[in-house]
């Protein structure tokens, strides 16, 4: 799979314009994404990084690592996925990096999702549904959702976000109304966001492989 990452992250430079900030996801497919997007730097504007983790690789690779409230909307955001449907939906936040994921996603015109070929899914919710949380309504939360979706919540033990917040993984979902489930899951006091990029889906999926196929 690590060579599908490859490819795919390779496959989305294509998306980068000259004189871009580039919006820049977290993961291992995103990593491969940076590493080439260093190759073209002197061609770009900057990035808005989504993590500490892909700000720390931005700088090892001299590429200027902006804050959105400076640079305003962006026209691409380039980033991973744990799960992909048909219709471009996502599960995000298995590097628990998903709500400033989900806000450079909301911020950018265009959402390029560079996956693997293990990602893609009829129906999501096999992979367990991450779910930000401010840590003193964890349990809170976790009832709620047994009680609302009967989803297992298992809390991310020792992950603390780059927000100083927890992680719940809600198992043994099938999602079958994402959009729904994503509003019902983000009124529950406590939620900071959930993994669900369903209300704004990609744009574009990058599925790695030889060749790389691009589904627009
Ligand atoms: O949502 C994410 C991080 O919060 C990642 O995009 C997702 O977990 C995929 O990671 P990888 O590219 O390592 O498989």
């Amino acid at each position: 799979m690590t060579e599908a990452k490859r490819l795919a992250g390779e496959k989305a430079i294509e998306f980068v314009e000259d004189g871009m900030i580039v919006g820049v996801g977290t993961g291992s497919t995103v990593a491969f994404f940076i590493d080439a997007l260093a190759r073209i730097r002197d061609r770009i504007a900057g990035a808005v990084s989504s993590s500490e983790q892909s700000t720390a690789r931005l700088k090892q690779h001299g590429i200027e690592v902006l804050e959105l409230n400076d640079t305003g909307p962006l026209p691409l955001y380039v980033d991973g996925a744990d799960e992909c449907d048909p219709h471009k939906r996502l599960i995000k936040g298995g590097g628990a990096a998903l709500t400033r994921e989900k806000i450079i996603a909301e911020a950018s015109a265009r959402f390029v999702c560079i996956i693997d070929p293990a990602k893609r899914v009829d129906v999501l919710g096999r992979f367990p549904l991450p779910i930000e949380v401010i840590p003193m309504a964890r349990s809170l939360v976790a009832r709620e959702i047994l009680a609302k979706t009967g989803g297992q919540p298992v809390w991310r033990e020792g992950v603390v976000t780059d927000n100083g917040n927890a992680v719940l993984d809600i198992h043994h979902l099938r999602i079958v109304d994402p959009v729904g489930l994503e509003r019902e899951l983000n009124q529950i006091p406590g939620v900071v966001s959930v993994g669900l990029f369903a209300r704004r889906p990609a744009d574009v999926v990058i599925v790695g492989g030889e060749p790389p196929q691009v589904i627009a």
